[in-house]
């Protein structure tokens, strides 16, 4: 990401009105009862209350839902065992996964935290009751990733470049994405370290070259899954790693179970482009201009519930190794089936921004050519500046074309329900944007 979209925009929302506009639009009363909602949630999540609405089962006590406060308070009283290592601990996903560990796995002793830059947050989650160990590393170099992994039982490996606007090489995305995918699955063999879950993408499905929609489908719909753009290769190249892993000898004897997660769109507290959209229709004057029509579908899911699904996973991995290794998982929840720009106007709107149009003011061929036009000045600036607008002739394609997820397999798999409903994911990310709330960057 560039330097100058990591700077924080606290405040902003407010100091544009947005908080008038958004008082006018009856939206207080409804963040203030989001909020109080999420406060008991919060108090309900900690160790020993059901963890409504979304429980997970707990390993032996599946099938019994009732018992699940019990048998949290119980793990609580044991001695806390486990060692996990989050890798990409420190990014947007990174961030909730090891804070909702924290929140919601008893068993944990020690949490730690690797990634190539560590955040100044990482120092205050130092001073509750698991150890939490910062890690600073690449995972392209395979020592630094083997000291890490060593002594591990889980690790959750989220680290990867995150690329479709040209800001980094397709050579770095391969060696991160997919050299650093074999390093840990490496890594765990030599260290028996048995349990591994993988942060895939929606994006080693689709959409695909050719455009074609994915309405509604689950992880057995067929779909044409082919790729040129660096990212998604990497991605379904270091996915078909971690599956294909599944089952290999570890040190010790015993066989590597793996599984890998494939979230949706991810948006929530630290996501990028929702904060760069956001200071684009500030510079516009409190507008966007809608460019992709709004039957077009776009998967979404909240980033905390993508972390829940990562934690529920990586806990349930042990007891149901035969039904979960080898698997892959689309991340979903309660958000609805939106446009990817009207969307995003649930959070922008908010904020007091408007999208302009109710069908896309340019021509489509108009804006391919500006595709175009943006992919050539950027090979003319490379030399000069790094030039990395968010239209480009692949992030068109993907906001053109439906893709969305309907499935129940986490659920029927593991016992995924989203730990926050919409209307808590939807204020959550609003008060993070209006510079609220959230501990996100
Ligand atoms: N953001 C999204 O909408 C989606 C993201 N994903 C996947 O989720 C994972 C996390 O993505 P985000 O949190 O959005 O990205 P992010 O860029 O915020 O986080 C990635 C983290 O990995 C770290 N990292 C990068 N290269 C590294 C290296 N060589 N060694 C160690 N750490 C390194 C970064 O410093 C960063 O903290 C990625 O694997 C991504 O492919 C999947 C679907 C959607
Ligand atoms: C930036 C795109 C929207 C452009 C809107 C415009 C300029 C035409 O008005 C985003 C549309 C779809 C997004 C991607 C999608 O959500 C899937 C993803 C999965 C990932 O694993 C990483 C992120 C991303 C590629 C995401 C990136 C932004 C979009 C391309």
């Amino acid at each position: 990401m560039p330097v100058d979209c990591q700077v924080a925009t606290r405040g902003r929302c407010g100091s544009r009105g947005g908080g008038q506009r958004a008082r006018g639009l009856g939206w207080a009363p409804f963040l203030e009862r989001a909020r109080r909602e999420e406060k008991r949630a919060e108090g309900r999540r900690r160790c020993g209350g059901p963890a409504s609405p979304g429980g997970s089962l707990s390993s032996g006590q599946r099938g019994r839902p009732g018992t699940v406060a019990a048998a949290r308070m119980a793990a609580c009283a044991e001695a806390p065992e486990l060692v996990y290592l989050v890798t990409g601990g420190c990014g947007f996903l990174g961030e909730h996964v090891v804070r909702m560990l924290l929140e919601q796995e008893p068993r944990l002793r020690e949490l730690r935290v690797f990634d190539l830059r560590l955040s100044p947050w990482l120092e205050e989650l130092k001073t509750g009751p698991v150890q939490v160990t910062a890690i600073q590393g690449d995972v392209t170099q395979a020592h630094e990733v083997a000291a890490a992994v060593s002594g591990a039982h889980v690790v959750i490996h989220t680290a990867g470049v995150v690329d479709v606007f040209g800001r980094v090489s397709p050579e770095t995305i391969y060696k991160v994405n997919v050299q650093g995918t074999q390093n840990v699955i490496e890594a765990c063999v030599q260290m028996g370290t048995r349990f591994l879950v993988h942060t895939s993408s929606m994006e080693v499905v689709g959409p695909n070259i050719k455009g074609q929609p994915f309405h509604r489908g689950d992880e057995d719909t067929p779909y044409e899954a082919v790729h040129k753009h660096p990212y998604p290769q990497s991605k379904a190249q270091a996915e078909r790693l971690v599956l294909e892993a599944n089952g290999r000898e570890v040190r010790g004897g015993l066989t590597l179970v793996t599984c890998a997660l494939r979230p949706t769109g991810i948006y929530g507290e630290g996501h990028q482009i929702m904060r760069d959209f956001y200071r684009q229709g500030l510079r516009l004057g409190g507008r966007l201009f809608r460019a992709v029509p709004a039957s077009v579908e776009h998967g979404r899911v909240y980033v905390g519930n993508v972390a829940w699904m990562h934690v529920l996973v990586a806990r349930e991995l042990e007891q149901r190794a035969a039904l979960m290794g080898g698997q892959v998982y689309f991340c979903y929840d309660q958000s609805p089936y939106k446009s990817y720009e009207d969307f995003n106007m649930e959070f922008l709107g908010p904020c007091g921004l408007r999208l302009v149009g109710t069908r896309p003011l340019l021509p489509h061929w108009l804006l391919v050519l500006l595709t175009a036009l943006n992919t050539l000045l950027q090979w003319l600036l490379r030399p000069l500046v790094l030039y990395a607008p968010l239209l480009n002739p692949y992030t068109l394609a993907m906001a053109n074309t439906t893709f969305t997820v309907s499935t129940n397999k986490a659920q029927r798999h593991f016992g995924y329900k989203p730990l926050f409903s919409w209307e808590v994911s939807r204020a959550r990310t609003i008060l993070w944007l209006q510079g609220k709330e959230g501990s996100a960057q």
